[in-house]
């Protein structure tokens, strides 16, 4: 592999070690993250200094002065049933709660950071043995485990959350994973092994600073449900008797609820309090995070970074993003399994372990003959699955984020605006009952919040830039009033109009005629370059993939059997799945139109990033 010293540029250079302050003042301008973390600043204080500010003991039982309402007798907050002081044990519970969290956290990320990092990184025997054990854990109802370990251990806040934070490692462990996974190919971490570096320095220094902006959101929401889990089972009379909680208050106040309402406020608001600010500040750290993380590049530099010369080592992902701005993969998808229940219980698995990463910027082509699951995988990544199919296994990323424990609106909200989606049959997509110019403004009115007007002017626009020759007349047309072609071309415009960061295209050329496929195809890949998306390809055409894809996957029954660079793929290609489909390809059907037109002498390379796609052409017509 030979990784070209790239020519250095001062801004470029500049901006690459510009230190990465700014976080801390990015949250605290944040009036979530700066809320947040008074809130929690507070907290932990009176928690800490609970036993100075507490103005009783609070286990003195008053029997005279059960149930006082708040400012009554000296008691700020009132007293409980047993007539002890409400504002005083409100204080002191806080001190549990807190250690509990903490080892909770603690626990959580050192086996799941620990367990990721090294399972992402080496893989083999250590990561399937890791995944299992994962895998077994997560089918374990955790609720349920701590309940039944009050049985066994009695009233042990801090071990029950030591097991707590056992129990959700396994979620920490695959956001690992899958992040180191997704970064573990980058061009800096090869440089890093070149330059010598030991596989923990490697892991240490560079890929644990590169994953560590999800790491910390995740801490900070299992801080948040630590804290309502606990409250939870000392509700339900699980927790320690001896020393007052904010579950237990709960549970008092809610036997007195009839005599003494306000009483359930005071824990209730304490919960909800503490559980928000680490939600907010999750939510404030990532926002934060994501802004530092992307190096300001000035403009005219921006395309020299882009064509950086870069050789393609086979097995490797052709990154076409610059290593400095690179972060994380855009879409991670790991060990992915969907599946039909059976009349006879069983799981069909039509997806059986799928993992893939698409940089920003990467085109990968998903090939494989009709029924391998191509779809399905598609389909899974947009959440568009139908009821009855189950993910019964895996983890799908985008940008970081879960999609598949994603709430159901954030993950609406994603699909219009940063993953858009191409389908297969153009004519089925576009509703008969609304003129083609209505479906096309409504979506880009809800998602870019975009006046009537502004949106008919851009989505005109867009007709004319998918090649529509009178955008008017089509924008005014219904469905059956145009060709599939146009159809498919229309689908393209709505697909793009809200800039998608990826873009997953399902066969969008098989329902086409041959010469309109070409054109298609040519608009696909000119978007594809004018705007540096990201592109799923799902195909069966290994000429479409050589014409546009960075990357092929080939699936067969559910599994990817080979993986690699389109020019590796072509030239070498490993599975004898793929050298049949390879074959049947180029024998079978005419080569595409783009592809007989690049024999012509007419195509210039113009970048070096071109090389690898213009070397599968030559390899996929020379083989
Ligand atoms: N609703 C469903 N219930 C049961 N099985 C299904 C369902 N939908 C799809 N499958 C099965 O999933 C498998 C994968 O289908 P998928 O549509 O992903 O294939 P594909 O590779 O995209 O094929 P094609 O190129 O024909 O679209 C097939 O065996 C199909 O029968």
């Amino acid at each position: 592999m030979s990784i070209p010293a790239p020519e250095h540029n001062p801004q470029l250079l500049a901006a690459a070690i510009a230190p990465r302050e700014g976080v801390l003042k990015k949250i605290l301008r944040d009036p979530f993250g700066s809320g947040g973390i008074v809130v929690i600043v507070v907290i932990v204080l009176l928690s800490v200094f609970a036993k100075l500010l507490a103005p009783f003991d609070p286990a003195y039982v008053d029997i005279q002065a059960t149930n006082m309402p708040p400012f009554t007798d000296g008691h700020p907050l009132g007293t409980d049933a047993s007539g002890r002081d409400v504002l005083s044990r409100l204080l002191v519970a806080g001190q549990l709660t807190l250690i509990g969290a903490a080892v909770t956290v603690v626990i959580s990320l050192v086996i799941g950071v620990v367990t990721g990092l090294v399972a992402g990184y080496f893989a083999g025997p250590f990561d399937h043995a890791a995944s299992w054990t994962a895998d077994m854990l997560m089918v374990l109802p955790s609720k349920i485990v701590l309940v039944a370990l009050f049985a066994v251990i009695g009233p042990n806040t801090v071990v029950t959350m030591a097991v707590l934070g056992v129990m959700v490692s396994p979620g920490i462990f695959r956001l690992v994973r899958s992040l180191v996974i997704g970064v573990k190919n980058e061009l800096y971490v090869d440089a890093a092994r070149v330059a010598g570096l030991s596989s923990r320095a490697i892991i240490g220094r560079h890929i644990l600073y590169t994953v560590r902006a999800p790491i910390i959101i995740q801490a900070a929401f299992i801080a948040g449900i630590a804290v309502l889990i606990q409250a939870g089972l000392e509700f339900i009379g699980l927790g320690d008797p001896s020393t007052p909680t904010w579950g237990g208050m709960l549970q008092e106040a809610f036997l007195a609820m009839y005599k003494a309402p306000w009483l359930i406020l005071w824990p209730g608001l304490m919960i909800g309090l503490f559980v928000s600010a680490f939600i907010l500040l999750g939510n404030a750290v990532r926002d934060a995070m994501e802004d530092s993380a992307k190096v300001k590049v000035p403009k005219k530099d921006r395309l020299r970074t882009s064509t950086m010369a870069v050789t393609v080592q086979p097995g490797r992902r052709a990154a076409n993003t610059p290593a400095i701005a690179s972060g994380s993969a855009l879409l991670v998808v790991d060990s992915l399994v969907v599946g039909y229940p059976l009349p006879d219980g069983e799981l069909k698995r039509v997806v059986d372990g799928v993992s893939l990463s698409v940089n920003e910027g990467e085109v990968l082509g998903l090939v494989g003959e009709s029924g391998s699951g191509k779809t399905q995988t598609a389909f899974a990544i947009l959440g568009l699955l139908p009821e009855e199919a189950q993910i019964a296994g895996g983890a799908l990323f985008f940008r970081g984020e879960d999609l598949i424990g994603m709430p159901e609106k954030a993950r609406v909200k994603l699909r219009g605006k940063s993953i858009a989606y191409i389908p297969q049959e153009p004519m089925s997509n576009l509703d008969p009952a609304f003129r083609v110019g209505f479906q096309l403004v409504e979506p880009m009115r809800a998602q870019l919040g975009l006046s009537k007007s502004e949106a008919t002017k851009q989505a005109l626009e867009l007709l004319a830039r998918v090649g529509i020759p009178d955008p008017k007349r089509t924008f005014d047309a219904y469905p059956h009033q145009i060709s599939g072609g146009m159809a498919q071309r229309v689908l393209i415009a709505g697909a793009i109009s809200c800039n998608p960061d990826l873009l997953i295209a399902d066969e969008p050329t098989t329902a086409l005629d041959v010469t309109v496929q070409a054109e298609i195809l040519d608009i696909l890949r000119g978007l594809q370059k004018e705007r540096n998306m990201a592109m799923v390809l799902v195909t069966h055409n290994f000429g479409v993939v050589a014409d546009l894809c960075d990357t092929v996957a080939v699936m067969q029954l559910g599994r990817i059997v080979e993986q690699n660079s389109t020019a590796a793929l072509f030239a070498a290609p490993v599975h004898p799945y793929t050298k049949m489909l390879l074959d049947s390809t180029l024998e079978g059907t005419p080569a595409r139109a783009p592809l007989r037109r690049a024999e012509s002498p007419v195509r210039v390379i113009t970048t070096e990033d071109d090389r690898p796609r213009e070397e599968a052409l030559n390899v996929s017509r020379s083989v």
